[in-house]
């Protein structure tokens, strides 16, 4: 068994032979809008990995505490045990040299928190030969590349698009509607405040949302008069 801080869980079913500078790496990339199956399908991949016997540790990031810091979890409470961190270039201060060495799977949820997600998967590939598989929105609720997810494509071995279905008529959903008229990127939530829809009702949702933003804030203008 291979010795791993505690800190970091890993699935250690068997030891692994120390990667060498021409081991290969490989970037797999799953993106699409909230609860379009992205968590789920990372924890796949990741679960043939673990019963292939290879070596997996978890990360997501430390802004997304919905559900903890110690497990990745789906929409549908399906879960791994994961380490929750505030950037990536912090993840191998935590192993000593042999068990970095010994891992050969890293899977990233949550990828459009982490500034530096370009440079740690190109490092991890390209020289650490470790397969990485990152999970991740592409857009954000008005639709603009979210964090660095879409600069890795240049990177990756494979992309998959995933979709979910429109919570008003069904139909394939592809983008993320904010019910809520905050208006910062980053604002962490589930089915309070975000839902998955199709162009459709994207465009008709959005026009709707800021009416009712600009009606609350001129509501606020006059009251404060
Ligand atoms: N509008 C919704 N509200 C709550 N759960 C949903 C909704 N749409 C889909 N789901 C569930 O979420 C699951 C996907 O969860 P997950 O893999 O965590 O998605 P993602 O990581 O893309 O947000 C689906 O299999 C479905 O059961
Ligand atoms: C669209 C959008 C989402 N977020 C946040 C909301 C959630 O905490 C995560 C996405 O989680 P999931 O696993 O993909 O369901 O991101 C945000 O901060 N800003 C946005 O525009």
């Amino acid at each position: 068994m291979i010795s791993l801080p505690s800190k970091f869980p890993t699935q250690t079913r068997c030891v692994h032979s120390k990667p060498s500078l021409s081991s290969s790496g490989e970037i797999h990339v799953i993106v699409g809008p909230m609860f379009a199956g992205k968590t789920t399908t990372l924890l796949h991949r990741v679960q043939a990995e673990i019963n292939d016997g290879r070596n997996v540790a978890i990360i997501k990031s430390n802004k997304d505490n919905r559900y903890g810091l110690d497990s990745v979890v789906t929409h549908d409470g399906v879960k791994l045990p994961c380490c929750a961190l505030p950037n990536l270039s912090s993840f191998k201060q935590n192993f000593s040299q042999d068990a970095y060495d010994q891992l050969d799977v890293i899977g990233i949820d949550e990828a459009q928190f982490f500034g530096d997600l370009y440079d740690f998967c190109r490092e991890v590939a390209d020289h650490d030969g470790k397969t990485v598989i990152v999970a991740g929105l592409d857009g954000d609720y008005l639709r603009r590349s979210f964090g660095s997810v879409l600069d890795i494509i240049p990177l990756a071995d494979s992309v998959t698009k995933l979709s979910a279905q429109c919570e008003i008529c069904g139909k394939r959903a592809l983008f993320t509607l904010r019910k809520t008229g905050e208006t910062q990127t980053e604002l962490i939530g589930g089915t309070d405040v975000y839902m998955p829809v199709c162009r459709h009702h994207y465009v008709s949702g959005q026009v709707a949302v800021e009416a009712a933003r600009m009606v609350l804030q001129s509501q606020k203008v006059i009251t404060r008069r």
